[in-house]
């Protein structure tokens, strides 16, 4: 039974993950390619999954909420690629947190009962452009998260520089020199919305497997690993947790209060600076406007959105405030009744 290629999607919060996903699922049948896609959010609620199956409704979708692969989702990573795996897929996408390291999932497809049925075939690492050179400074005090960070760029088969629609020629030269410093051996493509052209990932899996010399960096640990003793399937991992300190809380928005984007623009210019990343779906003014807000990399971003459900706000940051967060969103709900 030859075995299922895997391609992870890794780089930090609000990089562009979700936006190549999505670009990769419209790419694929023109490859002849029929994906399944593994995701990870740190919330309990699902902005990328709703967007992706609104995208593309008849994907084959596995989902884990509310905590990170890289630690507390570790042991439903097995489950969740086995029930992908049952639909016969020829590739496995999978979209990790923004705080996930991608040796972890290397890890994880290395347990027994799935490294006969499948074998990682590239870690692309998405970077945005406007952020990536800060991340040292901002979390200077957090060291396990700039080594994850670190290790994203390190462990990348393929280095996406996005977003440099936001820089400057002159920044984008000294960025990819500060790269190069981390990973001078993986290609480094500088792009906007995540794009490029899909044929450099996606050929390689319809023709013939790469020759060994020329396999990813992971593909040759993974076969390495292969040869060692088996591990218990669960183990505890080695890697220290790279999301300790970051807090997901998700605001809870009573329809009775008429939301505006101008209430939400003014928390984000309160609280802005704590968050790393925030996203939701909105019902906006009388008239219940669905609408996508996403802030990520300290901008915001709306986009109409057709979303039936309940909305709900997701706010990511590190050591957040969680009390005086959830407590400023309902004092300026309460005041926009009045
Ligand atoms: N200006 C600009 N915005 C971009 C670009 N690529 C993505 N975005 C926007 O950045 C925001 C975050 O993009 P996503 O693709 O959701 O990022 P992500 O890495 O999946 O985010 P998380 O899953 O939360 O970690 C969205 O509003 C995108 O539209 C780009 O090249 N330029």
């Amino acid at each position: 039974m030859s075995k299922v290629p895997v391609i992870v999607l890794s780089g930090f919060l609000g990089s562009g993950k979700t936006t190549l996903l999505l670009r990769m699922l419209q790419e694929a049948s023109a490859f002849n390619l029929t994906p399944a896609v593994l995701m990870n959010e740190l919330g309990k609620q699902d902005v990328d999954g709703h967007l992706l199956q609104q995208a593309s409704p008849d994907v084959n979708l596995a989902k884990l909420l509310d905590g990170c692969i890289c630690c507390s989702k570790k042991s439903e990573i097995s489950d969740s690629v086995k029930q992908l795996l049952a639909r016969k897929p020829d590739v496995i996408l999978i979209e990790l947190t923004g705080v996930a390291n991608p040796e972890e999932i290397v890890d994880a497809l290395t347990e027994p009962l799935l490294l006969s049925r499948v074998k990682l075939h590239k870690v692309i690492t998405v970077l945005d452009a406007e952020n990536v050179l800060d991340y040292n400074s901002i979390f200077a005090s957090d060291r396990e998260l700039v080594h994850t960070l670190r290790r994203q760029i390190e462990v990348a088969d393929l280095l996406l520089l996005n977003k440099i629609d936001l820089v400057s020629d002159k920044q984008l030269t000294s960025i990819q020199k500060a790269i190069r410093k981390s990973n001078e051996r993986s290609l480094l493509l500088p792009t906007t919305h995540s794009q490029f052209d899909l044929e450099l990932v996606f050929s390689s899996l319809v023709s013939q497997e790469p020759a060994a010399s020329q396999a990813p960096a992971f593909n040759r640990r993974l076969q390495f690993q292969a040869r060692k003793p088996a591990q218990p399937p669960h183990e505890p991992s080695s890697h220290p947790a790279s999301f300790s300190r970051i807090h997901t809380i998700t605001l809870p928005i009573d329809e009775h209060f008429p939301l505006t984007q101008r209430i939400v623009d003014r928390y984000l210019a309160k609280w802005g600076a704590a968050l790393l990343r925030a996203k939701g779906y909105l019902h906006l003014g009388p008239e219940r406007e669905s609408v996508l807000m996403q802030y990520a990399g300290k901008r915001v971003n709306w986009q109409p959105a057709s979303f039936e459900s309940a909305p709900y706000l997701v706010l990511i940051g590190l050591d957040l405030d969680i009390e005086a967060l959830q407590a400023d969103w309902h004092q300026r709900l309460t005041a926009s009744r009045d």
